[in-house]
Order: C-alpha cells, then sequence, then structure tokens
C-alpha cells in the first residue's frame, strides 16, 4: 500500500477539522489586559484645570476608586479617568482580532450614563507624543449596566459600537472616510460623563479592563477548513488520476504485447501453412500445395491447359553410386532450373522422390510439348557441378486437359506418356 494513500490523507483530513472545531469552541477567548497593568498610568481630570468648579480625588491608596464632584460652572463640566500608555513602554495596542471590551466598574452616584472612550493614533490626523490629538471613539453605556458597590458586574461592549466623536472630527477637520473608528495604535482609554452632565457626587471603581477575541475567527476557521477539503479532494483526485493512467498506460501496454504476439502468431501460422504447402528439400510446392493451388486456380473458372510429368532417369544410381547428399543436391538443381523457365501462373511441384508435375496453363499441346523440350534439353545441358560423372537427363510425359473432371484422366495419360518416354530410352518428351 503506497506510503500516502487517499484513505489516510482523508482520514488525516477528518481528524483535523474535528481537533479544529473542537479547539475553536473549548479554547479560551484570547485577551490583552489594559487595566490593571504595571505598564500603564492612570490620570483623573476634571474642568478645574480650565477653571472649572468640579473636582475629582482619589478615594483610596491603590488608586482604583475615585470621586467626582461635577459642578455647573462657566466651563464644560468634566470629569474623568485616563488609562494610558503612551509614554511607557507600551506604547499602543493593537486591537487587531479583537472583538470586544470587557469592562469591570462600579459606579454610584446620580448619573444615568457613562462614557467609555479609546483614542487611536493614525499616523495621518494629530501627533504621536500629543495624546489630545489622536482619535477619540466612544460608546455612552447606562450606569445600571455596571455593578454598584454592592454588586459588582462586568459589561462587555463590542468594538463595533463605538464611534467617533463629531467634536474631534470638526476640530482636525477630518473627512467622514477616514473618520472611522480604528483600533490599531489604542493609546488610551477612559471612563467619563457624556453630556448632558448630571451635577452631584458621583463614586467609580475601575476594577479591570481587557480587550476579547477569538484566536481565530469563526468565517475564517470555516474558510480554513473549506480549503483543505479542497485540497484534500484535489489531491484524492489527483493520485487517482496518476494510478488510473498508470493502470491505463499498463493495460495498453498488455493489449499492445497481446496484438504483437498474435500478429507473431498469424506469421508463425502463415509460415506454416506456407510450409505445409512447400517441399523442404527442393522449395517447390509438394503435392499438397500443388493440389490447394489447382483449387484455388478452379475457383476461377474452367481451366485448361496440359499438365506434364517429370521424372530424373536412373536416379537410383546417383544415390547408389554418389550417396543421397549428392542425389538431394541433383533434385534441388533440377527443381530450381524447371522454377526458374516456367510462367508465373504455371503451377510447378514435386510429386514425390524424383518425379515433378507442371501445369501449364492456356497451352495446347504443341506449345506444351515444345516447352517440355525446351526443359528437358536445359536440364541436358545444365552443369550440375557435382561429383557425379553422370549424364542428369529427365523424360517428360504430358497431355492436354480441358475440363476439370478430365484431370484425373490427365494423370493418367500423362502418366502412361512418361511411361512411354522411359521405354523408348529416356531423356526425352512423349505427348498423349
Ligand atoms: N537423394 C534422394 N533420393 C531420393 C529421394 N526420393 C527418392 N529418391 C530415390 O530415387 C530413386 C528412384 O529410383 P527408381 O524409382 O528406381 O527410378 P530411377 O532409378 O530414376 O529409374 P527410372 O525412373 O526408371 O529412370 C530411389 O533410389 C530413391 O531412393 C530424395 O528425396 N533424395
Amino acid at each position: 500500500m503506497a506510503l500516502v494513500s487517499p484513505s489516510r490523507i482523508r482520514t488525516a483530513a477528518i481528524v483535523l477539522t474535528v481537533a479544529a472545531m473542537a479547539l475553536h469552541y473549548v479554547l479560551p477567548p484570547k485577551h490583552i489586559v489594559i487595566h490593571p497593568a504595571n505598564d500603564n498610568a492612570m490620570t483623573i481630570y476634571s474642568d478645574a484645570q480650565w477653571g472649572g468648579e468640579s473636582s475629582v480625588e482619589w478615594l483610596d491608596e491603590e488608586r482604583t476608586r475615585w470621586l467626582c464632584s461635577l459642578k455647573r460652572s462657566p466651563a464644560h463640566p468634566v470629569c474623568g479617568l485616563s488609562v494610558h500608555w503612551n509614554d511607557t513602554q507600551r506604547k499602543f495596542i493593537n486591537a487587531y482580532g479583537f472583538s470586544n471590551v470587557k469592562v469591570k466598574l462600579r459606579y454610584k452616584g446620580p448619573g444615568n450614563t457613562l462614557r467609555l472612550y479609546m483614542r487611536n493614533f493614525d499616523g495621518q490626523h494629530g501627533l504621536k507624543e500629543d495624546r489630545d490629538t489622536h482619535k477619540f471613539m466612544y460608546v455612552n453605556i447606562p450606569t445600571n449596566d455596571f455593578g454598584d458597590f454592592s454588586a459588582p458586574y462586568t459589561t462587555e461592549v463590542a468594538l463595533s459600537e463605538f464611534q467617533v466623536a463629531d467634536w474631534w472630527r470638526d476640530e482636525y477637520k477630518v473627512d467622514r472616510n477616514n473618520a472611522k473608528p480604528q483600533f490599531d495604535h489604542i493609546t488610551s482609554f477612559g471612563v467619563d460623563f457624556p453630556f448632558p452632565q448630571v451635577m452631584g457626587e458621583h463614586t467609580l471603581e475601575l476594577e479591570r479592563v481587557e480587550l476579547i477575541g477569538v484566536w481565530i475567527k469563526a468565517e475564517a476557521l470555516y474558510l480554513g477548513i473549506i480549503l483543505a477539503w479542497l485540497s484534500v479532494l484535489f489531491t484524492e483526485t489527483t493520485w487517482r488520476m496518476y494510478r488510473w493512467r498508470k493502470v491505463a498506460k499498463e493495460n495498453l501496454r498488455q493489449v499492445k504485447d497481446l496484438t504483437n504476439y498474435a500478429q507473431q502468431l498469424q506469421e508463425k501460422s502463415e509460415k506454416y501453412r506456407e510450409l505445409s504447402h512447400i517441399d523442404s528439400l527442393t522449395e517447390v510446392y509438394n503435392r499438397y500445395g500443388f493440389m490447394q493451388t489447382l483449387k484455388s486456380l478452379f475457383g476461377k473458372g474452367a481451366l485448361n491447359g496440359c499438365l506434364l510429368i517429370i521424372d530424373i532417369d536412373h536416379f537410383k544410381r546417383v544415390n547408389d553410386e554418389f550417396g543421397h547428399v549428392t542425389g538431394d543436391k541433383v533434385l534441388r538443381e533440377v527443381a530450381s532450373l524447371f522454377a526458374k523457365n516456367i510462367r508465373k501462373g504455371d503451377i510447378f511441384a514435386r510429386w514425390g522422390g524424383e518425379e515433378f508435375v507442371l501445369l501449364v496453363t492456356s497451352y495446347n499441346l504443341e506449345q506444351a510439348k515444345s516447352l517440355a523440350q525446351k526443359l528437358r534439353l536445359l536440364v541436358q545441358n545444365h552443369d550440375f557441378n557435382s561429383d557425379a560423372a553422370v549424364a542428369i537427363t529427365v523424360s517428360i510425359g504430358l497431355t492436354s486437359f480441358s475440363k476439370i473432371d478430365s484431370l484425373n484422366s490427365a494423370f493418367i495419360r500423362a502418366d502412361e506418356a512418361l511411361y512411354s518416354a522411359k521405354t523408348q530410352g529416356r531423356n526425352q518428351v512423349v505427348a498423349y
């Protein structure tokens, strides 16, 4: 089995999907603590610094609880607390990936609403060093949403609830497009009172402020899972296609092999068929080949012509005196002489032993006779180049025929003619 098979990849993908989803729901949210923290500074302020009548003071040594006394005066009534860190080690907070701010605050007083705010330095508007120029974003929260001193209560506010203050936009002449809340360079967090402020004494205690976010957003997680599954399916499809191609290639190769093998068999069977028609010694037709060729000629229509039976004279002597090897050589040469000197359509075969037959079509008896004489002389005059000091001659008996059913009788007549040629002294042609 392959090391990385599709089923293994799919199993791994299922395990990873389940693990990712479980982690997503089980993991505690990520958070950044804004307060309390060692690296921030807390300031309380009031309109007293601009000549107003309001005042503010810490109520405990730990500086967690403070008292705002809001008083009407010509100055705009202001009182609040600011947590900031742009003059501490932590220059700013990037809240990318965070969605909420969680505030644990206690309030006691006549006010109905508190204002939570954050400032963010955006580089285009304001100076880094001057916190008052940083974008002011706020959200008003009913005081009921916070606990009083008897029952502390935690409120969570979505960052999307914050809006940029109109006065900040007007003061720094920022157009609407650039006046959208942003939380990538938060430089301070604060609590104060929105307009219309309620005069009187307000006691507040800020216990904890933190940014809350998920490690990975659900949409991003699902998109990731979908992409991972798409790549698993892609990998699997590619793998399967690769395998199928390999199998198809192998099948094709086998088909090719079989085709080649079938071709070889065909060639062999052709060869054997041919061999079954051919006399192995002389390489001319044997008796079977002669009959088959004759049949195919009959198939093409009525046949007429002449039949010649050729027999080597005193061939036994050649064998007896010079051996069979010489005898074979003589047989081959006689066959070759005949084969070379007949027409393409004529059928020449070794009938058996030292006897040959020749069937010439469309020849009358006279024409066949002169052909037979020509062949007889060819043999007589041929230099057999053998050790046989005996002259090689042939006797030929021939006859004509014009009908298929007369072929048998033609054989008988030609045989009789041959016998006659032999008895009359051999090396001659006799026609019946
Ligand atoms: N070398 C060889 N000899 C063969 C073959 N086939 C038949 N013979 C020989 O051919 C000879 C034929 O002899 P016979 O039938 O007596 O005829 P002949 O000696 O030619 O005499 P006539 O036909 O009367 O002239 C025999 O000795 C056979 O052994 C063959 O394939 N090779």
